[in-house]
This record gives C-alpha cells, sequence and structure tokens, in this order.
C-alpha cells in the first residue's frame, strides 16, 4: 500500500504541554480518508504538522514523499485549508484568485472561476464581507484548484449549512475522480465522513483507535445483543470494543472477522458511528504501532 503520509512517533510540545504526543500512523494514497476524534484528541495539530504550518517537537512525519512544506516542489503538492478557513478580508475573492493564480505552478483557473461562479459568489466582493460559510467555500476552492496531490481539510464543513454541506461532499468527490488526489478531512460529523470516506481513521488522545477501508470496518464491527451477562465467555478473536448495560440486556459492540453463531447473542449490523462511538468513548490505549491490535483492517 503506498503512503500519502507517515507519522512515527510523532509530537508537538507548547511550552509544557504535549498537543499532539508519541503519534504513529499511516495514511493511505490515492483515498479520502476521514480523521475523527474527539475534542483535543490532536486532530488539527497532526493536520498543521502535515501542512508545514507546525514544524514537530519530537518524531517524524512524512507527506507526498517529502517533509511538509520543505521547498517550493513540496509546497505544491499540498494543499491546506486550516479551521479557520484563513483569507485576506481586504482582498476580493477575484484577488485571492489572482493570487492563487501567481502562487501556484498547477492552478486551474477553470475550474477555480467555476467553482465561484456556481456558488453564487461575487469576485468582486471582499472576502471580510463573506459569511463564515462563504468564506470557507472560498477557502476550499482555493484548496482545490491548486490542484495538490494531497488535500488537507480541517473540519472543511463546520461552517456550512447543510446543503452546501452535502454539496461540498459531491464536489469533493468528483475532483477525487477527476484528478486523483488523495484527501484528509477531519469533522466530527460522522454522517458526512460516512457519505465521501472510503478510509477512517478514529484518533484518541494521539493514538490511532482504528482504522481501516470504511467498508472493511463495518464488515469487521458487530452489535451483540442479549441478556445481561459478562462478554468475557466469547471466542479470543472476539475484539469487545464498547459495553452497554441497561436494565436486564447487554450490547456490546465488537470486532471479530466472523462473529460467533451463538443464539445467546444477537449479532446485528451496526452503522459507522456506532463503530466511532465506541472507539471514541474507550480509554485511549497505547497504539504506538500502525499494526496494533486495534488498527490492522484494511
Ligand atoms: N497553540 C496551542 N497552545 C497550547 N496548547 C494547544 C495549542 N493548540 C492546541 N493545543 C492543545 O493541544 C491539544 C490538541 O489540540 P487540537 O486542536 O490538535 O485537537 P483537535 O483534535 O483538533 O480538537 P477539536 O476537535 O476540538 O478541534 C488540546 O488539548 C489543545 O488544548
Amino acid at each position: 500500500m503506498s503512503l500519502i503520509l507517515k507519522a512515527r512517533a510523532l509530537g508537538k510540545k507548547y511550552r509544557r504541554r504535549w498537543a499532539l504526543s508519541n503519534c504513529t500512523l499511516d495514511v493511505p494514497a490515492g483515498r479520502v480518508v476521514g480523521l475523527v476524534g474527539p475534542n483535543g484528541a490532536g486532530k488539527s495539530t497532526l493536520l498543521n504538522l502535515a501542512s508545514g504550518m507546525l514544524t514537530p517537537t519530537s518524531g517524524d512525519i512524512e507527506v507526498c514523499g517529502g517533509r511538509p512544506a520543505g521547498g517550493t516542489a513540496q509546497l505544491a503538492k499540498v494543499g491546506f485549508v486550516a479551521q479557520d478557513t484563513p483569507t485576506y478580508a481586504g482582498l476580493t475573492i477575484g484577488e485571492h484568485l489572482r493570487l492563487g493564480d501567481r502562487l501556484n505552478p498547477g492552478w486551474d483557473a477553470a475550474l477555480a472561476e467555476r467553482r465561484i461562479r456556481r456558488l453564487g459568489l461575487d469576485p468582486r466582493q471582499r472576502a471580510g464581507r463573506l459569511s463564515g460559510g462563504q468564506r470557507a467555500q472560498l477557502a476550499l476552492t482555493l484548496g482545490i484548484a491548486k490542484r495538490p496531490e494531497l488535500l488537507i481539510l480541517d473540519e472543511p464543513v463546520a461552517a456550512l449549512d447543510p446543503l452546501a454541506r452535502r454539496e461540498f461532499m459531491r464536489d469533493l468527490t468528483d475532483a477525487v475522480a477527476e484528478h486523483g488526489l488523495s484527501v484528509v478531512l477531519s469533522s466530527h460529523l460522522v454522517s458526512d465522513l460516512e457519505r465521501v470516506c472510503d478510509h477512517l481513521i478514529v484518533l484518541v488522545d494521539s493514538r490511532v483507535q482504528a482504522a481501516g477501508d470504511v467498508d472493511a470496518l463495518l464488515a469487521t464491527h458487530h452489535r451483540f445483543t442479549g441478556t445481561r451477562r459478562d462478554p468475557a465467555g466469547l471466542p479470543a478473536d472476539h475484539h469487545v470494543v464498547s459495553v452497554h448495560h441497561s436494565g436486564r440486556d447487554t450490547t456490546l459492540l465488537v470486532r471479530a472477522d466472523a462473529p460467533v453463531d451463538d443464539p445467546a447473542w444477537t449479532v446485528s449490523r451496526p452503522d459507522l458511528e456506532d463503530v466511532v462511538l465506541a472507539y471514541l468513548g474507550r480509554p485511549a490505549t497505547d497504539g504506538h504501532s500502525p499494526r496494533s491490535a486495534l488498527e490492522a483492517l484494511r
């Protein structure tokens, strides 16, 4: 599997506080990869390190085969839209597009203009006068029109209304199909990630708790329900991710290639949100290696 991003024991420290510590993960190339995790898990820090906006305190990170922001050619390979969708308040939309053209060797002017037109945005409007969602759309347009090998989006849809969110996800899918770019996007909206991502990474407290193709994650996780009992009796290849007791019933989220056929349990399929929530509810395990027990689900 070729990798577009590789982090090894990566850490970033602010004064005495680690924003990300000992983070090891692999991101496959040619995919739309969702990065999901609770507030403060280190997602933005990781994405800022990947884009070269931050430099690591410890460990290594490689993006598109090189050091993040390590020279002009490397900069051209990666598009990054930060969480606060930065734009220049005093510049018009048209000026942003011209700036994009000047700064990016692979700039796709036709794509940028088409997208701005379709969004109904006036190229003469200053970015400072745009709504939060419109500003996000401008920043996304700049990221896509740069035609990067890897597009990194930190919570790109947070400021968008539901319709704009759906359209953005569709644009992204089209851009991936047309230009074959790799995408990493973080979001708390698992339903949106499910619509657009084919690979998912769950990060909790700097550690990968689960990672794999969405199809594989769905095929290897099962919901077990039955009368209240201790899950310890399940076969050894059944990894219990979460346990909920309510009244006389027990519900488990279990990872197993093939669920055991036991009349004591009713087995059903969880959706992706159930799987993600089960991992988010766990204390972080020390998944130093990308092949940690919870990870190998490709
Ligand atoms: N500039 C900073 N100075 C000090 N601490 C920081 C800084 N940026 C992030 N942190 C801390 O690092 C940790 C990880 O933050 P980060 O923003 O990467 O998390 P996140 O997973 O993106 O969270 P969210 O989902 O809320 O955006 C948090 O505890 C945060 O308080």
